[in-house]
């Protein structure tokens, strides 16, 4: 068996010392945003660091593909790129942030998503914003699904809430893919795989440390809400039993029906970005 590559970590501060976030190479992964104190996102106790696997939590990058794709056949779940090496380009320390640029060249993916190049950008500062930017590089039309899989701390899932869906149409993947229409907050009380139909803001209220996150997700036809419940982590070996009570992603998406077409020589930008209220 050949011996496991330590993952490349990289750690981000700002001048005063107020933000700190850590990035790894291996899929361009932000793991820790730390800024007032708290770390917003949630990382699991038993993430594995190994090289070509998957880092649970943080924010995995979901690309060329989302899930089991538009085919529903494609592997690995998620697409290639948040298991990929991502190449450092550099960081850059600007009014109290940290913009840390990570880019992928033509090629790194294949089929309709060959001649995409990507860059992202991803800001540590009092707000964290990640910014990624998909251009066609190629002389054929391009298409893609992606998401900013963001796994958000919460101080118990089962009085957090969501605020800005109210009236969204979403499609549930906990019942059977049915096509639902949201009605107020979104609260947690099972099993919630959801993929409502708008991005834009949403604020999640009953983040880790009693806070409130607003959550601004652009260019986005898709926000997608996770959290696995109890006993549905039980075949993910770097989940914990308890963790679920401790998570929730929100996920800024394009995904199936939203899938991005790229002309020659354009780009799309998605971008996702946490102000803390
Ligand atoms: O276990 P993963 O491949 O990281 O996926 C974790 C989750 O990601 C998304 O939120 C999907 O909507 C879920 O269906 C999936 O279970």
């Amino acid at each position: 068996m050949p011996a496991l590559r330590p993952l490349h970590q990289r750690t981000f501060t700002t001048a005063d010392a107020s933000v700190v976030g850590v990035m790894f190479d291996q899929g361009a992964q932000v793991a820790s945003w730390v800024a007032g104190g708290q770390d917003a996102l949630w990382l699991s106790r038993q993430a594995r660091f190994e090289a070509g696997v998957g880092i649970r939590g943080g924010v995995p990058v979901c690309l060329p593909w989302f899930g089991a794709g538009r085919s529903g056949q494609a592997r690995p779940k998620h697409g290639i790129a948040r298991t990929m090496l991502w190449t450092f380009v550099g960081e850059e320390e600007r009014d109290g942030s940290v913009t840390v640029t990570y880019t992928l060249p033509v090629g790194a993916f294949e089929g309709s998503a060959r001649g995409l190049s990507v860059r992202y950008d991803v800001t540590f500062g009092p707000e964290l914003e990640m910014r990624l930017c998909v251009r066609n590089e190629s002389e054929q039309t391009a298409s893609f699904e992606e998401a900013l899989h963001t796994y958000l701390a919460v101080d118990n899932v089962q009085e957090a809430r969501i605020e800005g869906l109210d009236g969204a149409t979403y499609v549930d993947h906990a019942d059977g893919k049915t096509v639902k229409k949201q009605v107020g907050d979104v609260v947690f009380t099972r099993y919630t795989d959801r993929v409502y139909g708008r991005g834009g803001t949403v604020v999640l209220h009953g983040a880790a440390g009693g806070r409130s996150l607003e959550i601004t997700c652009e260019n986005s036809a898709n926000i997608v809400v996770w959290n696995p419940w109890e006993g549905g982590t039980a075949d993910m070996a770097d989940f914990g039993d308890d963790e679920w009570r401790d998570m929730l992603c929100i996920e800024g998406a394009n995904t199936l029906g939203e899938a991005i077409e790229l002309a020659p020589g354009q780009a799309h930008v998605m971008v996702y970005r946490i102000r803390i209220l």
